[in-house]
């Protein structure tokens, strides 16, 4: 019998998203969608994409109708899935609670309070599988968890790019620079007046420069667990800069490390092939061929190549992924069925619809 599952957030993109990836799924059945002000309409009104669920009725997001589900997706803006986790978890312990946002991803309550500013909900098993540790991968974390914290689009990108090299020893940890192009998909779909379509097409813009970026912390926390440091105090530092730029969907990450001496374009392309080789999602992609945003359109996929580039002593690393798919709800759903012992590959797309 399949399991029940309730999606909240269900007319964002990242909640509709869940639901496409999960409306051929042989192992779970939605049972409740869940919004905020679209409460009482169908969901066809604002996913009309998702013929499936055309007709179902979107109810309020609360605890109550939330809970007994065996898995519950939260899809929800930052800050506003403390609260709710905290009831269900009162409601029924036994669910699985899967968050999309930030709210449970860091391990530092001083982080939290600096970058969100408010009180920290909580630190939950971290759900991004191929995350390269000293030792094996953040996938053996997961199984039996029932609360999983979901990496997104900008993190997932920079920490695949530049966990393996770390993880052996190959890059100096403190002078990382990543810089991404974004698609402005990633800030949601409620109404932001900088993501109109008179103000992103043809055009480029940086954000969040400067070190303010609330994903400064995330990325130096995971790429402190690849090296063995503490999450807060270890020894990474990054400059991260997104650049929003005219496409609907993607990232672009690419991610500048000082090498250690004597390290070889050789040695380079050994550790993340050594790290991704057995991957079913993240793959480096043949010597000179570099990824396109377009090639991981509505795939769990991640497309990573690498450079030395000798003059600089520098390696750039560039790794692309759809957002919504690997950088959310994809990487969720390969994380839930990581936690519940189905086949980690389960109804996932691995190929892209480019063009
Ligand atoms: N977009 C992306 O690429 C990524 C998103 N994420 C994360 O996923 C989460 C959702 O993002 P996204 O889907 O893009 O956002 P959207 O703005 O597209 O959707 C937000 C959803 O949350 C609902 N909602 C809004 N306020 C509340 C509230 N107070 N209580 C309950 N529900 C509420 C909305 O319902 P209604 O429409 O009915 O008001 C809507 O369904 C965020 O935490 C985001 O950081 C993570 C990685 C990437
Ligand atoms: C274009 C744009 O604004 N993108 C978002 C990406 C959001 C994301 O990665 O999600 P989480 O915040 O849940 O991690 C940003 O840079 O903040």
């Amino acid at each position: 019998m399949p399991l029940s599952v309730a999606v909240s957030g269900a007319t964002g993109y990242a909640g509709g998203e869940v639901l496409r990836l999960l409306s051929s799924h042989p192992e779970l059945q939605v049972s409740t969608l869940a919004g905020h002000q679209s409460a009482g309409s169908l969901l066809g009104e604002h996913q009309p994409h998702l013929v499936r669920f055309a007709d179902r009725q979107i109810v309020a997001t609360t605890a109550e109708d939330l809970a007994g589900h065996d898995v519950i997706f939260l899809a929800l803006p930052h800050g506003a899935s403390g609260a709710i986790a905290a009831e269900i978890a009162r409601l029924s312990p036994e669910s699985l609670v899967v968050d999309l946002g930030a709210d449970h991803r860091l391990v530092s309550a001083e982080a939290w309070q600096k970058f969100y500013g408010s009180d920290h909900p909580g630190t939950w098993t971290y759900g991004l599988p191929e995350l390269q540790l000293p030792e094996g991968k953040q996938r053996e974390q997961i199984p039996g968890t029932k609360r999983l914290a979901v990496p997104g689009c900008n993190v997932t990108a920079v920490t695949l790019a530049t966990a393996p090299l770390l993880a052996a020893g190959l890059i100096e940890p403190d002078d990382l620079v990543a810089v991404l192009a974004n698609g402005p998909s990633g800030a949601g779909k409620s109404a932001k007046t900088h993501l109109l379509a008179s103000e992103i097409l043809g055009s480029a813009s940086p954000y969040g420069v400067g070190g303010g970026h609330r994903h400064v912390p995330e990325i130096e926390q995971n790429l402190n667990w690849s090296v063995g440091a503490d999450a807060a105090t270890g020894p990474v530092r990054i400059s991260f800069t997104p650049t929003l730029v005219p496409m609907a969907r993607g990232i672009l990450a690419t991610v500048t490390a000082r090498i250690k001496d004597g390290v070889t374009q050789a040695a380079l392309r050994a550790a993340v092939q050594t790290s991704y080789g057995d991957e079913p999602f993240v793959h480096l992609l043949p010597e000179g061929q570099w990824p396109q945003t377009a090639s991981t359109v509505g795939a769990n996929t991640s497309l990573i190549q690498l450079a030395l580039d000798e003059r600089a002593g520098r390696v750039v690393v560039t790794c692309v992924l759809d957002n919504l798919v690997k950088g959310t709800a994809g990487q969720a759903l390969q994380a839930t069925h990581l936690a519940l012992g189905l086949p980690e590959t389960l109804a996932l797309p691995l190929e892209g619809v480019a063009p």
